[in-house]
């Protein structure tokens, strides 16, 4: 559905954008995660013609968006980073203004009832847009670019400077867009795109550092690994986890509870090993209080993939 062929983007002498590729399956949705001018504007703006590139190409549903930039563009609803609205309008009047402005040849009425309804502002339709808050306002720019029933949806950083419930509403509202479009997002918020994506693609300084799922992505970094706490001696808990099949490191953790012992263990398989353990606890005069999985946030991920912490906003 989206195909971006070695993008690069100079400014001067800075190069902002450096050979970035990726593709994006039909019904997929991708998160662009990256800190503070990482260079994701740059890619969605490239990708949806509104700025040139250095070099590379883009393909939306087949069309390359310089040679068929029309073709192109019909694939496409965007919303940048500031919703481009008109704020003296009344959503009506501003709906029916994109309306025009796309061209758009869909039955009027039922298309811009749709549109309200699955952005969730039906019932501000005739207000002012100045009057109403960020989280209808941003929802105003999503069903701006749901005008035209476009194939693939890019929103920049749709959730910035929302209060935690509008966040939640534009996530939802994200996951149900995805069930009938293709949508690329960006983001520097880390569980947002571990809640939201299928795909995520950790962009910094203009290069793609990782695309992977979500789970995946933290699967690989944090390598497999169990938390167990055991009632009973320390020693001898620790000399028969390490033979357990499957175990491949054992270290001893600071244990809250006194009556136990607890242990971070790397494993091979993590179920596999779960059962293991547990068979084992069971024949022994001890008691297993805990098993679990130890995982590693996304935000984690991101700074071991990155390295450091600079350049992050929140
Ligand atoms: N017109 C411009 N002239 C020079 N440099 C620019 C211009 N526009 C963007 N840049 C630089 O390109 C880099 C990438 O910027 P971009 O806006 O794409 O980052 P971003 O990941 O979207 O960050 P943000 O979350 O702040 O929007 C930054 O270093 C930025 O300063």
């Amino acid at each position: 559905m989206i195909e971006v062929r070695e993008l690069v983007k100079n400014y001067g002498s800075k190069r902002v954008l450096d050979h970035i590729s990726f593709d994006v399956n039909k019904g997929e949705i991708l998160g662009l995660l990256g800190a503070n001018g990482a260079g994701k504007t740059t890619t969605m703006n490239i990708m949806t013609g509104n700025l040139s590139s250095t070099g590379g190409t883009v393909r939306l549903n087949g069309h390359e968006i310089l040679e068929e930039p029309l073709q192109a563009k019909k694939e496409l609803g965007y919303l940048p980073e500031n919703p481009p609205l008109y704020p003296d309008m009344t959503v009506k009047e501003y709906l029916k203004f994109a309306y025009r402005l796309k061209k758009c040849r869909l039955p009027y009425k039922e298309h811009i009832e749709d549109v309200c309804k699955a952005a969730y502002i039906t019932d501000v339709y005739d207000r002012v847009i100045k009057n109403l808050s960020k989280g209808y306002r941003q929802r105003i720019g999503i069903a701006q670019a749901l005008i035209g029933e476009p194939k693939i949806l890019i929103l920049d950083e749709p959730t910035s400077g929302l209060d935690p419930v509008q966040m939640l509403e534009i996530r939802n509202l994200i996951t149900r867009l995805g069930k009938k479009h293709t949508v690329i997002f960006s983001s520097h918020i880390l569980p947002e795109v571990q809640a939201v994506c299928d795909r995520v693609l950790v962009i910094q300084k203009g290069r793609i550092l990782a695309d992977d799922t979500p789970k995946h992505l933290e699967e690989t970094l944090s390598g497999k690994k169990l938390k167990v706490c055991i009632a009973g001696p320390e020693r001898e808990v620790e000399q028969a986890l390490r033979e357990v099949p499957g175990v491949l490191k054992v270290s001893r953790i600071l244990c809250q509870d006194k009556r136990s012992c607890s242990f971070e263990l790397q494993v091979e398989d993590e179920t596999d090993v779960r059962w293991k353990i547990a068979a084992k606890i069971k024949q022994s005069p001890w008691l297993l209080t805990e098993i679990t999985g130890v995982h590693l946030s996304l935000e984690d991920i991101f700074l071991k993939l990155t390295g450091k912490k600079e350049g992050r906003k929140q």
